[in-house]
């Protein structure tokens, strides 16, 4: 809480989870509401106040919150640049420390703030329901600090709450979950099957060297933080690294990361330890005035099939076709035992996008593989690939023990969002038909050549943009007896919650990367959504949160709809 400060208050409602306001409404959304209420508001805004309470009137916390609203109608409001002194009280959206106002429950959201941290904050903008902090300084320490063993951790835009206890980082993604199911879920906590619903988050057994693909930028000029400045005398020297929060121009230089694995921290050292000599002319490229030739070092692990050892694809993405530049690096890396594979993307589009026009194999060979649930997958340089391969195993477990199939070849399942197919495979010796749909033509190419590297011959993968279905949709294959639908952050557009609310597939596994959107779109398939004669056809039957980037605010989660 934050102590009192003298203060003007002006009258205001509070939702219980107010920084839901900066998700930015998805398309889909815009046509639930009118666009007039939409410019200023998101649409979660939208759910009265009073609904709320009616369907969650047993959760204390709902209460105390509401409670204080109804006494409090008149709230802090906090003006900027004020410096206040506050507690943060739990972790939110992107990782966020939330603190509230003293007797008020004002809400005020600081990164790199950690439950239980006291700190001096500065007001730095103002949204209608709630303030953003920057913190300047920790009075007293969170409860589970821990020392960041990452000498960029506070930072980085990568880790956010390394000197968070690990136990204390799923405690608080578990309960951002939980709240979102609560609030905007709208699923009521007084339903006797509650906790039987909300599973306990599952771990991520390794915390470092768990990533097996990063991207690192090169940069005319290190960034570095303002606190930093004193220290530090050459930031007019090139950078490679990560961006700076929130900056597509600001690279903060790193010679290590700890989320990747050993051998990619041998390649980037390697490259860092030569890539600033002069006389090898490597400029790097500068996303203002469009100069320069190095754009991003992409480093991948993957593995050995036969001997499981790791092998590494090193892609250099450039802004033309140089290969002679680039040998001094490729003679200095392909010398770490590893490396397999170096690669060349040209990029010559003035945007920061690593995925080249052109594609050149400079070493090695031109894919690294990598197994998941007894499959194997070729990985190119672009091709997408779950991130952290130990964890998806149990992630994949996770979504065929939720699919329940019969295992007798009778089934039909729908894999929407189906990437490069790896959810749709790793099912398809068991069912009847697999029909895979995803929007990137090279994911649907590489879709196929999985199925076939695996032997699997009844799996269809179709290039179909999901936000654009019609009414035919439907009529492209035979009705599923499950659907997985993987959206990236977005969620569902209203379209597909519409077709899977009339298609009514026994069973739904919802895989999502953003509990927010998650929460969402299990209100509509439950719910229904009332004020446009929408009926929800669904019940919740489980959500996992599952940790699959320990460090960082990102949260999976697996969900199960059956028919009701
Ligand atoms: C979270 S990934 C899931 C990939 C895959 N299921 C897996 O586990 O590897 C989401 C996928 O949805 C695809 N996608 C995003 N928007 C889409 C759209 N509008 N229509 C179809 N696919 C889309 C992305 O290209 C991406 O491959």
């Amino acid at each position: 809480m934050a102590s009192t400060p003298s203060i003007t208050t002006t009258l205001r409602r509070l939702h219980p989870l107010p920084w839901l306001h900066s998700i930015s409404p998805p398309s889909n959304l815009r046509r639930r509401f009118p666009l007039s209420t939409l410019s200023s508001t998101s649409p979660i805004d939208h759910t009265p106040l009073t609904h709320i309470n009616t369907n969650n009137n047993n959760n204390s916390d709902n209460k105390k919150d509401n409670d204080r609203r109804n006494k409090n109608s008149d709230s802090f409001y906090p003006k900027r640049g004020q410096i206040l002194e506050l507690e943060c009280e739990s972790l939110a959206f992107k990782g966020k420390g939330v603190c509230k106002v003293a007797e008020t429950g004002f809400v005020l959201m600081c990164d790199r703030a950690l439950p239980g941290e006291r700190f001096l904050g500065r007001v730095t903008r103002k949204k209608d329901t709630f303030a953003e902090v920057k913190k300047l300084k920790t009075i007293t320490p969170h409860r589970d600090y821990v020392e960041a063993p990452c000498e960029y951790a506070s930072h980085c835009g990568g880790c956010k709450t390394q000197n968070l206890l690990y136990e204390a980082q799923v405690r608080a993604k578990e309960q951002q979950v939980r709240e979102l199911v609560i609030h905007v879920g709208r699923f009521s906590v007084k339903d006797p099957e509650f906790d039987m619903i909300m599973k306990s988050i599952v771990p991520c057994d390794i915390q470092y060297h768990y990533r097996n693909k990063m991207e690192f930028s090169f940069g005319p000029k290190k960034w570095v933080p303002a606190e930093m400045l004193e220290e530090h005398n050459d930031t007019d020297s090139y950078a490679l690294g990560l961006h700076a929060p929130g900056f597509f121009d600001k690279v903060l230089n790193v010679d290590k990361c700890l989320l990747q694995s050993e051998p990619t921290n041998l390649v980037l050292a390697a490259v860092q330890d030569c890539w600033r000599n002069s006389e090898l002319n490597l400029t790097p490229y500068d996303v203002h005035s469009h100069a320069g030739f190095l754009k991003h070092l992409m480093l991948r692990t993957g593995r050995n099939i036969e001997t499981g050892v790791a092998e590494v694809m090193v892609n250099f993405v450039t802004s033309s076709y140089k290969p002679d530049l680039l040998k001094p690096l490729i003679n200095k890396i392909k010398g770490i035992p590893e490396v397999v594979s170096i690669m060349n993307n040209v990029n010559t589009s003035v945007g920061n996008t690593s995925i080249g026009e052109e594609e050149y194999t400079l070493y090695g060979k031109p894919t690294i593989a990598e197994t998941l649930r007894g499959l194997t997958f070729q990985i190119s340089a672009n091709s997408f690939f779950q991130t952290n391969t130990r964890q998806a195993e149990v992630l994949y477990k996770l979504i065929e023990e939720c699919a329940s199939l019969k295992g007798d070849g009778t089934e039909v399942v729908l894999d929407l969002f189906c990437g490069t197919g790896t959810i749709g495979l790793t099912l398809a010796k068991r069912v009847k038909h697999v029909y895979g749909y995803e929007v990137v033509d090279q994911a649907i190419a590489d879709a196929h050549k999985n199925a076939n590297l695996n032997g699997i011959y009844n799996a269809t993968f179709i290039k179909g943009d999901l936000n654009k279905i019609d009414e035919n949709f439907g009529s492209n294959f035979p009705k599923p007896d499950i659907v997985i639908s993987d959206p990236n952050r977005p969620g569902m557009h209203m379209k597909l919650i519409r077709f899977l609310l009339k298609l009514r597939a026994q069973r739904i596994v919802y895989v999502s990367c953003n509990p927010a959107t998650c929460a969402r779109d299990l209100d509509y398939l439950c719910h229904g959504i009332p004020e446009r004669n929408i009926e929800g056809a669904y019940r919740l039957r489980t959500i996992q949160p599952v940790d699959m980037f320990p460090h960082t605010p990102h949260i999976e989660c697996v969900c199960l709809l059956e028919l009701c």
